[in-house]
């Protein structure tokens, strides 16, 4: 697909108070762009690498962090569980990107200065291969209750969206393809979710990447 004709991003969708869908919000030239230095970013120093669960689990997810290396369920500059390479600096560009992503979800009235007082300080970006799955969670390792900007890559996924009481129902699921922007904040920020099916073969390789699916959250820590 030629990039001149990417969809216009759909209308967003809310999914429950703070959480919002934006189908459709990356270009084509954008999906690759990110692809390319989610590729860049993992060559080190920190490696993308399946986090280990307290229990001595490994998720069946690769990450790689940006600003704040996570772990199971802390935030530190070094990446002890993973080689004790010094994290990446957050780019500048990629706090631009989420601005303007809480301005096309939450509309400008309602954003425009929350946007400009938004500094992520993090992102995760994680690889799922075709197997791959994330059980429901809460993201709650930060110390603000500040929106959590999602950004899909590859292959299309079952996304399940809780609420904050159980990580059981009542959930919404959707389904997160190539290039979509997922929101949360506000009474969602501290929402369950998950991610229980990767659907192998469903994203156009121009996209940038030939299979499998790469999401990126950026959050803001609090975290001095
Ligand atoms: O892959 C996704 O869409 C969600 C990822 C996620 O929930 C996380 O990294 O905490
Ligand atoms: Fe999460």
């Amino acid at each position: 697909m030629n990039a001149l004709f990417d969809p216009v991003p759909a209308e967003p969708v809310e999914v429950a108070p703070g959480a919002v869908h934006v189908p459709g919000w990356l270009s084509l030239e954008q999906q690759a762009e990110l692809v390319d230095a989610c590729r860049t970013w993992g060559r080190g120093p920190v490696p993308f690498r399946a986090a280990k669960l307290p229990g001595g689990h490994e998720m069946s997810v690769q990450t790689v962090c940006l600003g704040w290396h996570w772990q199971p369920y802390k935030y530190s500059r070094v990446a002890e569980d993973a080689g004790g390479g010094r994290v990446l600096e957050f780019p500048e560009w990629l706090a631009g990107w989420g601005r303007r992503a809480l301005i096309d979800a939450y509309g400008p009235e309602v954003a425009e200065s929350a946007a400009a007082a938004y500094k992520p300080d993090t992102a995760l970006i994680n690889f799922y291969a075709d197997t791959a799955k994330m059980g429901m969670h809460q993201d709650k390792d930060e110390k603000t209750d500040l929106p959590v900007v999602s950004l899909s890559v590859g292959d299309d996924c079952l996304f399940r969206f809780g609420n904050t009481q159980t990580r059981t129902k009542p959930y919404t699921d959707l389904r997160l393809r190539s290039g979509d922007l997922f929101v949360f904040g506000g009474p969602s920020r501290f929402a369950y979710h998950g991610v229980p099916k990767i659907y192998p073969g469903t994203a156009d390789p121009a996209c940038g990447l030939a299979s499998g699916r790469l999401n990126l959250t950026m959050r803001v820590t609090g975290l001095a």
